[in-house]
């Protein structure tokens, strides 16, 4: 398991304390090398590395100088300085003598990798959000909640950010709230789907090109870095990005700098990167078809999407989002429906389902697909088909009626008045269910 995805534990150690001012922003995590998975919190001051036990951060690194290089923490930035070291302090390949070094960058001293990240950005350690929608991500899940979080916190932001999550998930949606709800709001957001390029031309597509540059190539033209000058550039399906392509977006990310194909000159770009995938691109890495550099540049802030079968109690409030948008009152789905639509495991996750409501609700409910319900992800069984009819569909109801109540009183965090709003259920009904399922926040019988 990489060191990313430990239980890593921040070493705050006495050395670190003395004379540092202010709260913990960043922090440097080694990667690799004896102390691999060691987390060192950094305030604002000065640190030194290397082999000697008196520098503040200590590595047992047969390649690494005694008193090998110095770190300088400010707000928002850290600059590194050799320290004249036998075997030099390196930056994406390239050494360097002193260095501003971002969020999101990995420094190599000997054999040891260490990665600047902002202040632990974990989802598991965050508070759960009290919002119930994210820009036009909509969800009242533990799981969606704790994604609205990190959102919550990296949107203002300016530093790169990676959205993991299943197809349908919402990846798109998310990519453009981050804009939305950041000082770029007022900028460019341009989107690049690199599954939708042809290989060959997602060079030009990202960095432009000169005339001529190649066959095709009749005029200048600006890539989507340039494009996206004081805004956001949205990489869909980053994964998708060529391995010898990966190198020129390295350098972006780290220099914001981009060349045209067929250029001489650097131009110097102002852009926020946010990028999406759905595969797993730590697996992309071990498989050597994503570069770990450019990985680890990229996952400086990581939110992943939870596919829809991990979290069914959104899907009436979904239902009941996408109803609105077409214009519909909650009633235009019967309960059977919204019952069935409960029990599905949506491969296609939210997409699909939306898919699903427009066509019953374009159609009628007689062109619902043919949705089976086999065994969900948590274990949720579909109707038993073997009971009788009338049975098997008030087992349903039950089940969906539950569903349905938990969610909402959760929503509505136990106000029964709100809920019975929220739901456009009567007031005295909406008790009468509750105690029917135990569900009563007043606890009376
Ligand atoms: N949490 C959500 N709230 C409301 N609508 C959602 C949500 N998630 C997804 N959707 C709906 O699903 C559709 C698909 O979402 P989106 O295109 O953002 O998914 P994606 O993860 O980018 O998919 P892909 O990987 O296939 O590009 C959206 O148009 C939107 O209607």
């Amino acid at each position: 398991m990489p060191p990313d995805e430990d239980e890593e534990l921040l070493d705050a150690t006495a050395t670190l304390q003395r004379g540092r001012a202010g709260q913990v922003r960043m922090v440097l995590r080694v990667l690799s090398g004896a102390e691999a998975g060691k987390a060192h919190p950094l305030k604002q001051g000065t640190y030194t590395v290397g082999k000697a036990p008196t520098c503040d951060i200590v590595l047992t690194d047969k390649a690494v100088s005694r008193q090998h290089l110095k770190l300088e923490v400010h707000a928002e930035h850290v600059v590194a300085t050799d320290l004249g070291s036998h075997n030099g302090s390196f930056v994406e390949g390239l050494r360097f003598t002193a260095m501003e070094l971002r969020p999101g960058s990995v420094i190599t001293l000997g054999t040891t990798e260490l990665k600047l990240v902002p202040e632990d950005t974990r989802e598991r350690s965050l508070p759960l959000s009290s919002r119930d929608r994210f820009g036009a991500l909509v969800g009242t899940s533990r799981k969606m909640r704790e994604a609205f979080t990190v959102l919550e916190r990296l949107a203002p932001g300016g530093a790169d950010v990676l959205i993991h999550g299943e197809t349908g998930t919402g990846k798109d949606l998310c990519a453009e709230a981050i804009h939305q709800l950041s000082p770029r709001a007022k900028g460019p957001f341009v989107i690049v789907d690199l599954a939708g390029v042809p290989s060959t031309l997602i060079e030009s597509e990202l960095f432009g090109h000169v005339k001529g540059s190649f066959t095709g190539a009749q005029g200048d033209r600006a890539g989507a870095f340039e494009r996206a000058q004081n805004g956001t550039v949205f990489l869909d399906e980053i994964g998708e990005l060529p391995l010898d392509l990966q190198p020129r977006l390295l350098r972006v990310l780290e220099r914001r700098q981009v060349k045209r194909v067929g250029g001489n000159d650097y131009f110097t770009v102002n852009v926020r990167v946010v990028a999406a995938s759905h595969v797993n691109l730590e697996q992309a890495v071990q498989q050597g078809k994503f570069r770990r550099d450019l990985f680890h540049r990229l996952a400086v802030l990581r939110v992943t999407l939870p596919a829809l079968r991990e979290r069914p109690e959104d899907i009436p409030l979904l239902i009941d989002h996408m109803l609105k948008l077409m214009g519909r009152q909650p009633g235009a789905l019967s309960d059977q429906t919204r019952a069935l639509l409960m029990q599905y495991p949506w491969p296609g996750n939210v997409r699909e389902l939306r898919n699903v409501v427009e066509q019953v609700v374009n159609l009628g409910e007689e062109a619902l697909p043919d949705l089976e319900a086999p065994q969900g992800a948590d274990g949720r069984k579909g109707p038993d088909l073997d009971l009788p009819f009338k049975e098997a569909k008030e087992h349903l109801i039950e089940v969906f009626e539950r569903d349905y109540l938990k969610n909402l009183i959760e929503r509505c965090e136990g106000n029964i008045s709100r809920a019975s709003r929220e739901a456009d259920i009567d007031r005295v009904y909406l008790r009468k269910l509750l105690r029917k399922h135990g569900l009563d926040p007043s606890g009376e019988p």
